[in-house]
């Protein structure tokens, strides 16, 4: 049972129409009496009906059977796969893990969900959950949605290959994929095994952000990003229906693939994103700027200029600056901040950031290069360029603090010595 790609449609947040027989989807209106070749018209909104026209997002789905058709839900268990980030204290440390080991048993891409921790959640519909994968076989005769937020996914390790009602994205490494909340989706791994991070917003929808005085082209462009051509599946079976809803895993039975829309048209889509496209911007004068510059996409909040989630990125690129201190600085900030790696090396942390690793500096907690890195970067020759290559590392900011939950704080993945990482900074003051 497999999906293949019918390739891609280019834009952000375009209004896109593709079929995967001709003459599937209706012309000027939606919902016609009868549908072409039998069909059923069903509407996906992800916005508000009323939403302003600039953020209204919905499609039109032309499918075998309508999404009402499956059987009785029941309450489905994967312990680690939740939204409970606690009530309790929250620790203001720095914490850092390892990556998360890849399964012993078999276990399919929603087995293979950690959650490492949150804020907000699905009822209040701000805030995010933050969660590692690590999976190692096909999600085989099981569909999966998430009725709580969109899914941010950025492989790590291994090729995902994404089913969805819409259509197929496969990604790699360096690419990322964005579900949108409803829509349901099985996981294949091309690779065998796969491992990465997902942040499931439960805010506003990820969008581009605004460029100011940076102009009209720049960091992510709209044309790079790739929602799916159409694609189904026309399978009955014995399968079951995985939902995420309201913090809690669901299952029902279900007698024949959801994969099933022969033809789409809207701005509700799952889409990819290359990372490598992403046209970085910095300073070519003096000075460390501050990492909003790389921000891919972003979740806005109720407050102007204050996002629920900014989805940002450490790309290669060249460092020019003169006497500066190129690495990031030291700093606290409001918001907070969960760091991962998907390749290389991160230019703030000479060694224990690795690939597949992860960190998270909460709200106004100090953190900023490590010892090793802060004595090369203080001693490094500024008349000439670093050339920062075959790297990428990328931080999920937060304007709410970060809860841990207690399977991450416990987690043996988890690297208790940390902070000692600046235990060397040394007084170098001289009055
Ligand atoms: O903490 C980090 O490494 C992320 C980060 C990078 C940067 O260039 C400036 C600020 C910041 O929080
Ligand atoms: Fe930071």
């Amino acid at each position: 049972m497999a999906i293949h790609s019918n390739g891609y449609q280019s834009g952000f947040g375009n209004e896109f129409a593709t079929e995967a027989i001709p003459g599937t989807l209706p012309v000027g209106r939606n919902s016609p009496q009868r549908v072409a070749h039998g069909l059923y018209a069903e509407q996906l909104t992800g916005t508000a009906f009323t939403a302003p026209r600039h953020a209204n997002r919905r499609s039109w789905l032309y499918r075998i059977r309508p999404a009402v058709l499956h059987g009785r839900f029941e309450p489905f268990s994967q312990p680690a796969f939740h939204n409970d980030f606690g009530q309790g204290p929250v620790t203001p440390e720095q914490l850092r893990w390892s990556p998360l080991p890849l399964p012993q048993a078999p276990a399919d891409f929603i087995d293979g969900l950690f959650t490492m921790g949150g804020n907000g959640g699905p009822a209040a519909g701000t805030g995010v959950a933050i969660h590692l994968y690590a999976a190692n076989r096909d999600m085989q005769d099981r569909f999966f949605y998430d009725a709580d937020g969109e899914l941010l996914i950025v492989p790590q390790l291994g090729r995902l290959h994404i089913e969805t009602e819409l259509g197929v994205l496969d990604v790699e490494p360096q690419e990322i994929a964005v579900i949108p909340r409803g829509v349901r989706f099985r996981v294949a791994l091309p690779d065998g095994s796969a491992r990465g991070y997902v942040c499931e917003n439960f805010g506003a929808l990820l969008r581009l952000p605004d460029l100011g005085p940076i102009g009209s082209n720049g960091l992510a462009n709209p044309r790079d990003f790739l929602a799916p051509n159409a694609a189904f599946e026309d399978v009955e079976g014995n399968f079951e229906l995985i939902a995420k809803f309201q913090g809690h895993l669901w299952r029902a039975p279900i007698d024949h693939s959801p994969l099933d829309v022969v033809g789409w048209h809207g701005n509700y889509t799952p889409y990819k994103y290359d990372l490598r496209r992403f046209n970085t911007i910095g300073s070519i004068s003096f000075d460390h700027p501050d990492p909003s510059i790389f921000l891919v996409l972003h979740s806005p909040s109720d407050t102007p200029g204050t996002s629920n989630m900014d989805f940002v990125i450490f790309p290669p690129r060249i460092l020019a600056m003169r006497d500066t201190f190129r690495p990031p600085w030291f700093h606290r900030n409001v918001a907070s901040e969960f760091m991962g790696l998907v390749h290389g090396v991160y230019d703030a942390k000479a060694d224990g950031f690795v690939p597949g690793g992860c960190s998270l500096h909460n709200c106004m907690t100090g953190h900023g290069p490590d010892a090793a890195t802060f004595e090369k970067a203080s001693a490094a020759d500024t008349s000439k360029p670093d050339y920062i290559e075959d790297t990428m590392a990328f931080m999920f900011e937060t304007r709410a603090v970060i809860r841990p939950t207690a399977q991450a704080l416990a987690a043996a993945h988890r690297q208790h010595d940390y902070p000692t990482c600046w235990a060397g900074l040394r007084k170098h003051f001289q009055p």
